[in-house]
């Protein structure tokens, strides 16, 4: 009977919620250009109202912070307008890793929204770490991400009965590890609701243990982790040269695999370039399965835009979602960060989305990346992926290695700075502006045939992208 009148009256506070919302929304709609309304109106949902407070749900923190910054002013007269003086609005912010803790009179965040909880029923003693937001279903399929998906959802529909134990995935940055290893959790706690799963990055792993060992609690830390049925670790390789906690960490590997848990990393690069992980470790990450993430084709590039786009709740057209796919090559997370700087530029100029805007868009995304990245840079992570020293570029080395390392440096030299052929001749060794013009068709021939070598020089790049960022 309680629940009953629990549940009308759960139902009436949405319902006043949703008619409040509308009611403010017809006022801010009437107010600015309908392209920021739609941009960043109508993706936020009423959640509830207690007569003072409305609650809404928004999609991020970078929401609240860009409508805080330009839309206080027509949001506080909304809501005095629609509720009264002692009007208030309250944003729930769907999903962020870390909550903004910021409170106004208009802003004040509650860790977990209503809908957020309802979907792990059970109730832990401990937060699971997990972004709800990433899921499979909202993961796109594609040629670079094919295996890493397919072992990753078949480890939420069985964590630790398969034989990806552990599953270690690993790949340059921005292209999907993180989102892929929560969907896994996600997917176990959907299914199995009372099953302990906790994902972790393994820098925050390595500040707990420090904390543990400062406060005596080492053993009640590793006890812990070792109660979880899934322990998901991101960016497992910050572990490099942190001895204590890859040794504690060891012991916690051990009982869980010996009891059919499942264990997931993640990491930039595969086991076996994890030079300064001991050995013990190396081995053991080689037991499961290894699968790489590489950098999205163009038709996957298609996709997850056009995915991203509609979740912002806009329609672009295929020929917007072709130029940007086809210009913004390295990884995911700066195809959305053009999104958002292209929904940003429409709602500032108070313009719709067209082509030059998103020509613009694009220019200044790839400008402010080419900013830092230097010859130099460039010709270091070359060497450090080949394992030469940098000097040998310079040399009139023909070694067979060398001579690739060479080409590879001056072909990226080309397409990441705006240097001249000739000042980039002059970094390698005061060659003429010939050798480069060959190095670089070179290297474009090969690629179109060697896919290996595609992969390898992909690799190298978002390493640069990311050094340099
Ligand atoms: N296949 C995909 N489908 C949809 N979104 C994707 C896909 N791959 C990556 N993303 C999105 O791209 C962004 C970056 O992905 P993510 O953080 O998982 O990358 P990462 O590989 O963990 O990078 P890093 O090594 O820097 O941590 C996220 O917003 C994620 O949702």
């Amino acid at each position: 009977m309680l629940n009953a009148v629990e549940k009308i009256s759960d139902e009436k506070i949405e319902r006043d919620a949703v008619q409040i919302w509308k009611d403010c929304l017809s006022i801010i709609k009437d107010n600015i250009p309908f392209i920021s309304y739609s941009t960043w109106f109508l993706p936020i949902k009423p959640a509830e109202f207690d007569g003072t407070k409305l609650k809404v749900y928004v999609p991020s923190n970078y929401f609240i912070e860009w409508i805080e910054e330009h839309y206080n002013t027509l949001l506080n007269r909304t809501v005095n307008q629609v509720i009264g003086e002692s009007g208030k609005l309250v944003y729930l912010v769907l999903d962020e890793k870390e909550p903004l803790t910021k409170e106004t009179t208009f802003t004040q965040n509650i860790p977990e929204p209503k809908e957020v909880k309802q979907t792990v029923e059970i109730q832990k003693e401990f937060e699971s770490g997990l972004i709800s937001k990433y899921t499979f279903d909202n993961f796109i399929k594609g040629e670079g991400n094919q295996l890493a998906r397919a072992a990753a959802y078949a480890i939420g529909d069985n964590p630790g009965q398969t034989s990806f134990n552990p599953l270690f995935i690993y790949g340059g940055v921005g292209l999907g590890k993180t989102h892929l290893i929560h969907a896994i959790g996600n997917k176990i706690l959907e299914k199995f609701p009372e099953k302990r799963v906790i994902y972790i990055s393994s820098d925050a792993f390595t500040v707990e243990f420090v904390e543990a060992i400062q406060s005596n609690t080492v053993n009640d830390f590793s006890n812990f982790y070792k109660s979880m049925d899934a322990l998901i670790i991101d960016d497992i390789q910050f572990l490099v040269g942190k001895e204590k906690t890859q040794d504690l960490f060891f012991h916690i590997f051990n009982a869980l695999h010996q009891n059919g848990k499942q264990i997931v990393l993640s990491s930039d690069r595969s086991p076996k370039e994890l030079k300064g992980l001991s050995d013990r470790l190396v081995s053991r990450f080689l037991w499961g399965l290894q699968t790489d993430i590489q950098p999205p084709d163009l038709e996957t590039r298609i996709a997850i835009l056009k995915n991203k786009s509609e979740t912002y709740g806009i329609n672009l057209s295929r020929e917007i979602l072709e130029y940007i796919a086809h210009n913004i090559t390295s990884n995911i997370r700066e195809l959305e960060g053009c999104l958002v700087k292209l929904l940003a530029n429409a709602s500032l100029t108070n313009r719709e989305i067209d082509f030059d805007l998103v020509k613009r868009t694009v220019k200044e995304v790839s400008t402010t990346k080419q900013v830092n990245i230097s010859i130099e840079l460039i010709t270091k992570v070359v060497c450090e992926y080949f394992d030469i020293e940098e000097n040998k570029l310079r040399e009139k080395n023909r070694r067979k290695e060398i001579v690739l390392a060479r080409q590879i440096a001056m072909y990226l030299s080309k397409q990441l700075t705006k240097s001249s052929l000739k000042t980039i001749g002059l970094h390698f060794g005061g060659r003429d502006h010939s050798t480069v013009i060959h190095a670089q068709t070179s290297i474009e021939e090969m690629i179109l045939s060697d896919l290996k070598l595609k992969e390898i020089i992909n690799t190298i790049k978002n390493k640069i992208e990311m050094t340099a960022a």
